[in-house]
């Protein structure tokens, strides 16, 4: 895992890869203002979520302890709208015996191909994920999620992706997904995304 972050750390020298910040270190008036948004958008719901349980409200993917759960970082071609992912499940995450759940692989590319739209085409929310699981994944291992921005046709965003092995000799699965964009006339640009984040602890 080191030595994959070693290598993708290498090509941002360039400035042709960036390495996104994880959502903890997403600048805190940022984040309220994605969630300020999304209230704004969904009044009826908003008003049903408990108040104080949302201050105890974590990020799916990072609401695990270290090495348990989802452990990833993510790399932004932004010449390309492509996101690379690195990842290494723990074992909290097993399906069948020595293999990771379904639902943990649908979770991190739902989370890859999300940040792809994110960083695309600013507040979006996924409205379709189609997953072809196409050989069971071990426990523990490896995985790079590699995740292409396909199209964009007015709010919609399609973005596809697939989960290999780190020597790309094994195609363990293959999404595609749409993104519907809910603030049309903002986006949030990568940059200020990146340079408006407090730096990685
Ligand atoms: C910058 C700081 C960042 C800080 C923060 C970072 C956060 C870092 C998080 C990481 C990333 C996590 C990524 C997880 C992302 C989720 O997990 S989101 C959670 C799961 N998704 C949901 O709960 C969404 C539920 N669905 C909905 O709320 C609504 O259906 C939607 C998606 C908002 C769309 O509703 P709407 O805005 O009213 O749009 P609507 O008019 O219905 O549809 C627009 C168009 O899309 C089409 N469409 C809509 N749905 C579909 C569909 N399923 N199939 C085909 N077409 C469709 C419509 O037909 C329509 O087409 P046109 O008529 O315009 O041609």
């Amino acid at each position: 895992m080191r030595l994959l972050f070693d290598q993708f750390m290498k090509k941002c020298e360039d400035g042709s890869w960036i390495h996104l910040p994880s959502y903890e270190d997403i600048a805190t008036q940022r984040s309220q203002d994605f969630s300020t948004f999304i209230h704004a958008y969904f009044p009826t719901a908003s008003e049903q979520i408990n108040k104080e349980k949302l201050s105890q409200g974590r990020i799916f993917t990072r609401s695990f302890e270290d090495g348990l759960g989802f452990e990833y970082v993510m790399f932004y071609n932004d010449a390309e709208k492509r996101i690379v992912c690195v990842f290494q499940g723990g074992p909290h995450l097993q399906g069948m015996p020595g293999f990771f759940h379904g639902g943990a692989i649908a979770t991190m590319i739902d989370a890859t191909v999300g940040m792809n739209a994110i960083v695309s085409g600013g507040i979006v929310m996924t409205a379709n994920l189609n997953i072809n699981f196409k050989r069971p994944i071990p426990l523990c291992s490896i995985v790079l999620i590699n995740s292409q921005l396909d199209k964009i046709e007015g709010r919609k965003l399609l973005v596809s992706c697939n989960v290999q092995s780190v020597d790309e000799k094994i195609l363990y699965t293959e999404a595609t997904s749409l993104f519907i964009k809910l603030n049309p006339e903002k986006e949030f640009h990568i940059k200020e995304l990146v340079l408006n984040s407090a730096p990685p602890a």
